[in-house]
């Protein structure tokens, strides 16, 4: 398989854990937008579901494929999120924010009394780390809080860059909330739960991109197939 093929069998998979009725957070991504399009289909054949994006380009996805969106603050709870993910650790710890949308998917996540994360098998990590941290970041004082966060981040083991991420021309990227992201190369991480409260503690911090515990089934698709993986 494909990694597009991979994409779409998770999404496809996770078609089976939709119910009529169900208000559902809406995940941004390549994986996402795999199930995005499973989802439009269903809809598309008659089934009755309420989506809240997590991001604007989610957003205006959802919209020209035919699924109805509503405002988070007008549904009280949601039933289920599915969302992809840059690494999923063996407790289904999570780093997401490689396409900048970590905050309101996280704000989704939580809203959610269920979060499903869809992958291929690259996503599959023994430690998470590997990749990137994206830490959203306030733009005022940016550069002071990138040393703020290179502080806590060395001291919690960083090795690699902890950088401002920018756009093509080297302009910094605005994520959705207007915000800017600082990505904080680890190698890996100790101590997952430390660091999010260490990092959150830094005034100019919006959020980072460790979902932990929030996510209770991961689907996996790899070369032989789709499989489940649970919380042990
Ligand atoms: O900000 C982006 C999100 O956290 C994505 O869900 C994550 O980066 C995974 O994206 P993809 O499915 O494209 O690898």
């Amino acid at each position: 398989m494909s990694p597009e093929e991979m994409k779409a069998a998770a999404g496809k998979a996770a078609m089976a854990h939709v119910r009529e009725g169900m208000r559902l957070g809406i995940g941004t991504g390549s994986t996402a937008e795999a199930f995005i399009a499973h989802l439009a289909e269903a809809v598309g054949d008659g089934l009755d579901i309420t989506g809240v994006p997590t991001s604007e380009r989610t957003a205006r996805l959802c919209v020209e494929m035919g699924i109805r969106l509503e405002s988070l603050d007008d549904v009280d709870e949601l039933d289920l999120t599915v969302d992809g993910a840059d690494e999923i650790d063996p407790n289904l710890n999570l780093i997401k924010g490689a396409g900048g949308a970590l905050l309101r998917e996280k704000i989704v996540a939580h809203a959610s009394k269920r979060m499903i994360v869809i992958a291929d098998d690259s996503k599959v990590v023994d430690r998470l780390g590997r990749f990137p941290l994206p830490i959203e970041v306030n733009a005022f004082g940016v550069e002071t809080t990138r040393r703020a966060v290179e502080a806590v981040a060395r001291d919690h083991g960083a090795t690699g860059d902890i950088a401002i991420r920018t756009a093509r021309k080297g302009e910094s990227i605005v994520t959705d909330g207007g915000h800017l992201i600082v990505d904080a190369s680890f190698g890996h991480i100790s101590d997952p739960q430390a660091l999010a409260c260490a990092l959150n503690a830094i005034p100019g911090v919006v959020e980072n991109g460790l979902f932990l515990s929030m996510a209770s089934l991961a689907i996996v698709a790899g070369e032989t197939g789709v499989r489940e993986l649970t919380v042990p």
